[in-house]
């Protein structure tokens, strides 16, 4: 009898839970399907492993409110220039895409994007234009997280970050040797990303210091997996990019292979991406240096091997990193990012 009495009681809480329990699954099952329904590019980041992703309720859906834009067209475009790699990847060039769609596809995801930037010994004199410039051209209007590397954090400049904005230092030790500052970055970046970036970002970009943005760097930007040609080569053929080209480094490319010389200065993509791209080539610097290599552009030779074997999902064109000794060619329109010109024997540690 006692059995029978607080049984009840039992079978009510049990029937509660199966309504709660299908109730859950036809929810999740529910908005799986409505998000399934919605074109979403690769580029556009759709989920994170640890930031939880604040995709909006993707711009198509919210109701919009009406957006006046140009007309795109089929047959109307640049001609000068290439904008699509062979594996179809855009390259991004001034008149390719128009900035006002772009925001409006990208802001109500409410992104932050990382920035990392290294100011080692003398480099920490170019954090204030850096910076300053940054906050007028660089993801306007996006929550942006800058990591500025140095090994000077008193040095750090105080610069007026505008609202979404955040900055931290975090110390990194000096070296007598520029190539090695400029290659630790990707052991640094990868392990900042575990230690942090990847819980406070959803995509992330690295860039040279030694630089000023000089207009508009923003959504069109966002992508998987990231990179810029160099300005200095990309009328060039292959043979003459300066891969390593000895086969017995890591970063061994052949004469008959290779898609664009990439610049060093710039990397970036969805954060879980870059974490790759930072652990391998880390990882190859070392196999390498344990052999007595050094790559004949550190990192750089390792980036651009490895994104001759996994394709950037998008190319930022040399407007995205120009050098400021170079005169403008006739098929950059805007130059949005420019290397300053420096005197390697005043701010380098070595020559
Ligand atoms: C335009 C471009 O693609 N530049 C690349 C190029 O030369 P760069 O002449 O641009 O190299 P660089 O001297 O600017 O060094 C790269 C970066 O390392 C940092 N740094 C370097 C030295 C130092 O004493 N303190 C310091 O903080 C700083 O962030 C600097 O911007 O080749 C390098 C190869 O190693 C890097 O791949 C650079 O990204
Ligand atoms: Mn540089």
């Amino acid at each position: 009898m006692r059995f029978s009495t607080n049984f009840k009681p039992y079978v009510l809480l049990l029937v509660v839970g199966i309504f709660l329990l299908l109730g859950y699954v036809y929810f999740n099952f529910f908005s799986e399907r409505l998000n399934r329904d919605i074109p979403v590019d690769e580029d556009v980041k759709s989920s994170s492993p640890s930031k939880p992703m604040v995709r909006s309720r993707v711009w198509n859906m919210v109701s919009p409110e009406k957006l006046l834009y140009k007309q795109p067209s089929v047959l109307v475009g640049r001609t000068d220039v290439v904008t699509v790699t062979p594996w179809l990847a855009s390259i991004i060039w001034e008149g390719t895409f128009d900035p006002v769609l772009v925001d409006n596809i990208y802001k109500p995801m409410n992104l932050t994007i990382a920035t990392t930037v290294f100011a080692v010994g003398k480099y920490v004199s170019f954090l204030r234009d850096f910076l300053e410039t940054a906050e007028m051209h660089f993801m306007v209007g996006f929550n942006v997280r800058y990591y500025v590397f140095t090994d000077r954090p008193q040095d750090v400049p105080s610069v007026n970050l505008t609202q979404g904005r955040h900055l931290s230092v975090i110390q990194v030790p000096g070296s007598n040797r520029w190539q090695e500052i400029s290659a630790r970055r990707m052991e640094i970046i990868q392990t900042t990303i575990e230690s942090q970036i990847r819980r406070e970002a959803d995509y992330i970009f690295c860039l040279d210091v030694d630089s000023k943005f000089h207009a508009r760097w923003g959504a069109e930007s966002l992508g998987r997996l990231v990179a810029v040609i160099h300005p200095g080569y990309y009328d060039q053929t292959r043979a003459n990019f300066p891969y390593e080209r000895r086969p017995a480094s890591m970063a061994y490319i052949p004469m008959d292979e290779g898609d664009y010389y990439y610049g060093g200065a710039m990397i970036g993509g969805f954060v879980e991406d870059v974490y790759t791209l930072t652990t391998v080539c880390r990882n190859r610097f070392a196999v390498d240096a344990g052999n007595s290599i050094e790559a004949a552009w550190q990192e750089e030779s390792h980036l651009n091997r490895y994104l001759l074997y996994n394709k950037p999902s998008k190319v930022l064109s040399p407007e995205y990193l120009w050098q400021d000794f170079k005169a403008k060619t006739k098929e950059v329109k805007v130059i949005r990012f420019s290397g300053v010109i420096k005197n390697y024997a005043e701010v380098r540690p070595n020559v």
